[in-house]
């Protein structure tokens, strides 16, 4: 093991998006959307692995312990004709599935790496560990779990306990213990807070900061940030099938913010993975030396909450296909072109007067605003023919809006059947209420709603206290 392997250890963090109001319209250049981060975060730890003398591993492991089957290992190599490096995945024992998300962040930040550090692509990256720490909020408890507790090895009929790693996690208040949710990745079920744009984001960013010099990349610096968000968006939309605005990704780097997109032209030209001239194309792009190809504008002043008042999430235990559903909206859009943008544009004047009266703290009037956020979704829902705003929702949220404390809500992001946000007092006696309504909804209707822990947040991606994680340092 290197001398300075304690040195190359990090830990990142960054936050979950509620994109509050400019769904669909943010898809377009020509408009912005209000994007909130999130408290709950996923966490990357990157360590690096030790070897024994004589024994050359070359391998990166990244491995998500609160699912079973989940340990992702890699083998890598140098494409010629400036392909970049190739990750491959590496089987052994039980199958793996593959994480595509996990895979092409992989190709496409080691390549980067490679570039800007020419003694990676000469001698090749030190092993290395990728260890995913997710917040609970990100997938619903499994149903027959009771408490918020990993289970413990007397309770492994499963072989859950294999995905964990050698030191188990003991603790209890910061960070939140990680639950395990006793099923495989692609059986969780997500609560829809962004989970691949925050793992993309963490990872590259424990990436870049575990091997990269701090002179090459220090996450502090603005100029550490822009490289991270460029490298982060292209990763992702090429794992996304470059179908998204990107807000979340943004969100994820830099917090809450008004979000206006990058041009989808930009990342035209650029060869995939492997292809002849990736490598310097990949670097070039996400470098932008002279700051001419990355349009998209990130407005941080723009947004704040008003002292006193929270934005909570309700998971609503049904599923949405965003894909779709943008697919139905562009396809009314483009039969109905001037309908569409006096639509486009009324909701674009509500997401500014929302995003005013946030920040300016004016708190009587956000119900006011956010009622024709509603009123605008719902009826864009209704023209194109997609469920936005279905009449369930419809309904509990007008319900819910009666309870005291409880400014507005909003169908957030694409809307459909999965998600609520909610505007509300930031007491417990609401969030009380709140509960109690949610429950007895829940009751009577055939749908399951329940309010989660987390809260809307302005920050973005950030390094973590390595102390705090140090239960599983190897
Ligand atoms: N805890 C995790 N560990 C590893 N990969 C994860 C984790 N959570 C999410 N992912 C990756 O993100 C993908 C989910 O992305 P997506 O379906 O777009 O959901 P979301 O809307 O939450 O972003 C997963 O298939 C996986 O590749
Ligand atoms: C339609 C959109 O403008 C907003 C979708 O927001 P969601 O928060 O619903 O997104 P997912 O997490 O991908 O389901 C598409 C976009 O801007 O990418």
């Amino acid at each position: 093991m290197a001398d300075d392997a304690g040195d190359r250890t990090v830990v990142v963090s960054s936050p979950g998006k509620v994109l509050l109001a400019g769904g669909y319209i943010v898809l377009d250049r020509k408009h912005t959307g209000l994007v909130f981060g999130l408290s709950a975060r996923i966490h990357v730890l990157a360590q690096e692995i030790p070897t024994s003398a004589g024994v050359h591993l070359s391998e990166i492991v990244v491995q998500s312990p609160q699912f079973l089957n989940s340990t992702w290992r890699f083998g890598y190599h140098l494409v010629e004709d400036g392909g970049g490096i190739k990750v491959t995945q590496l089987q052994s024992g039980t199958p793996v599935e593959p994480n595509h998300f996990v895979e092409t962040t992989l190709n496409y930040v080691l390549t980067y790496i490679a570039q800007v550090d020419k003694s990676k692509a000469s001698h090749g990256f030190q092993p290395a560990s990728l260890l995913v720490l997710a917040d609970n909020d990100y997938y619903s408890k499994p149903k027959h779990s009771s408490s918020s507790s990993r289970p413990s090895s007397s309770s492994s009929a499963d072989g859950e306990e294999a995905a964990l790693p050698p030191t188990a996690p003991l603790q209890t208040e910061k960070p939140p213990r990680p639950r395990h949710f006793g099923t495989t990745l692609r059986n969780a079920h997500k609560t829809g807070l962004g989970s691949s744009a925050a793992i993309v984001t963490s990872l590259t960013a424990a990436l870049l900061s575990h091997y990269l010099p701090p002179a090459l990349f220090d996450l502090a610096t603005p100029a550490s940030r822009r490289v991270l968000h460029n490298l982060a968006q292209v990763a992702h939309c090429s794992a996304q099938g470059k179908i998204g605005s990107g807000f979340d990704v943004a969100s994820a780097v830099y917090g809450s913010c008004l979000y206006r997109r990058f041009s989808p032209a930009l990342l035209g030209g650029l060869p995939n993975p492997g292809e002849p001239g990736f490598a310097a194309a990949l670097a070039a792009l996400v470098d932008d030396v002279d700051g001419s190809r990355w349009d998209c504008e990130i407005a941080k002043e723009k947004v704040g909450l008003p002292a006193g008042v929270a934005i909570r999430m309700c998971d609503v235990d049904c599923g949405t296909q965003t894909v779709s559903m943008v697919k139905k909206v562009h396809e009314w859009r483009d039969g109905n072109k001037e309908a569409a943008e006096g639509v486009y544009a009324g909701l674009q004047k509500r997401v500014d007067e929302l995003a005013g009266v946030l920040r300016e703290g004016k708190m009587e009037e956000i119900g006011k605003v956010l009622g024709p956020v509603r009123d605008i979704m719902r009826k864009l829902g209704q023209d194109s023919g997609v469920p936005i705003e279905p009449e369930s929702q419809e309904a509990m949220l007008n319900a819910l809006e009666g309870v005291e404390g409880v400014l507005g809500s909003v169908v957030p992001g694409a809307g459909g059947y999965d998600a609520a946000a909610v505007v509300m007092r930031d007491d417990a006696e609401t969030e009380k209420r709140v509960r109690a309504f949610l429950r007895e909804w829940s009751g009577k209707n055939e749908i399951q709603v329940r309010l989660m822990k987390v809260k809307g947040e302005t920050e973005g991606v950030r390094k973590e206290d390595v102390g705090e994680f140090k239960v599983w340092i190897t």
